[in-house]
């Protein structure tokens, strides 16, 4: 018998998708390394985890709108089509329930427990994502991800001020290093997968200004990013080790992004480029956080 029969994931795997837990884990890293580079000593462990817990609810309460606000675009493409609202197995008050549920929970979480400005600007990215972006920019303009990607840029903005309860240029700093890393991020995604944007109706760079256009602006990018990177260094907020394990990330990044650039016709070269993106972000705030406590 050649039918393969997909077991159909259970409704607190569906509930758990909604999140996108995986890109949720990640932006929290970069929320803890925000927190634990505030101060030279660690912040109460007890305050830490609330701060995360309401950072997480907050962002995974985003995505869950996200879903519910583009299940037609999701319905479209090979990606997102076995979403579980993009295949209707949950309704849409469930959504609708869960998205506010999580949402306002992570909020007044922050609001209550940690502080006012967190909380303020957790709900400003919370609608930054889901509204903004997901709702406007997303299907309005090519620019949607440089403009709204400032809202996925601001966790450890949000971890920093969990721990001082100001704003301060160093946290600005590290929002920087995600905005500047968000399109090299996304487009290699996009060129990738640019039939089924097209399909979709979605005006992803790659569809209104091609492949090539596309695939410049990420080597721009990747640039600069490596300048963005630099920055902590230049205004002795890291010190040498941060530079010494920076170097060779940079060069990392630069290789994956000059093969997209360079090599349009190896078709594995955006989503190799995509997938070390991710462990780019990941060793960057890896590197800022050991180099922070080894020199404290
Ligand atoms: C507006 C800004 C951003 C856009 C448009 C974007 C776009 C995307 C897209 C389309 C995917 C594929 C998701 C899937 O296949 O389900 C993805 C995956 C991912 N993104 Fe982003 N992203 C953004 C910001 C971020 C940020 C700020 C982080 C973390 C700091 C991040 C971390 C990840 C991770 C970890 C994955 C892999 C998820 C998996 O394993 O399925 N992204 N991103
Ligand atoms: C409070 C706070 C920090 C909020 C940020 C929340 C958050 C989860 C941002 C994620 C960024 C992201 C994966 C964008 C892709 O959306 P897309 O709709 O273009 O991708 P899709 O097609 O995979 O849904």
């Amino acid at each position: 018998m050649n039918d393969v029969v997909l077991k159909q994931p259970s409704r607190w795997q569906d509930y758990w998708a909604l999140g996108k837990p995986r890109v949720v884990v990640v932006m929290l890293v970069c929320a803890l390394v925000g927190a634990l580079l505030a101060r030279p000593v660690l912040p109460d462990l007890g305050q830490l985890t609330l701060a995360m817990l309401g950072i997480a609810l907050a962002s995974m309460g985003a995505a869950a709108f996200n879903h519910l606000l583009d299940q037609r675009f999701d319905q479209l493409m090979a990606r997102t089509r076995r979403r579980p609202f993009a295949q209707q197995r949950l309704s849409t008050w469930q959504v609708s329930l869960y998205a506010s549920a999580l949402s306002l929970s992570g909020v007044f979480l922050l609001a209550w427990l940690i502080n006012p400005l967190t909380a303020m600007l957790t709900a400003a990215s919370l609608l930054g994502y889901a509204l903004v972006y997901t709702a406007f920019l997303k299907h309005a303009t090519p620019q949607n991800i440089t403009i709204g990607g400032l809202a996925g840029a601001a966790p450890p903005l949000l971890g920093w001020t969990a721990v001082t309860g100001q704003l301060e240029g160093n946290a600005v700093l590290l929002v920087l290093i995600i905005f500047a890393w968000t399109p090299a991020h996304f487009w290699v995604l996009a060129i990738h997968r640019c039939e089924e944007y097209r399909h979709a109706g979605v005006p992803m760079l790659p569809v209104t200004h091609g492949d090539a256009f596309t695939r410049l602006q990420v080597w721009l990018y990747a640039w600069l990013t490596v300048a963005v990177t630099l920055l902590p260094f230049v205004t002795a907020m890291s010190c040498w080790l941060y530079l010494l394990l920076l170097l060779p990330l940079n060069a990392r990044w630069i290789w994956f992004n000059w093969r997209v650039y360079r090599h349009r016709h190896d078709v594995k070269a955006p989503m190799q480029a995509f997938w070390f993106s991710i462990r780019y972000i990941l060793w960057l705030f890896g590197a800022l956080l050991l180099d922070h406590f080894v020199r404290f």
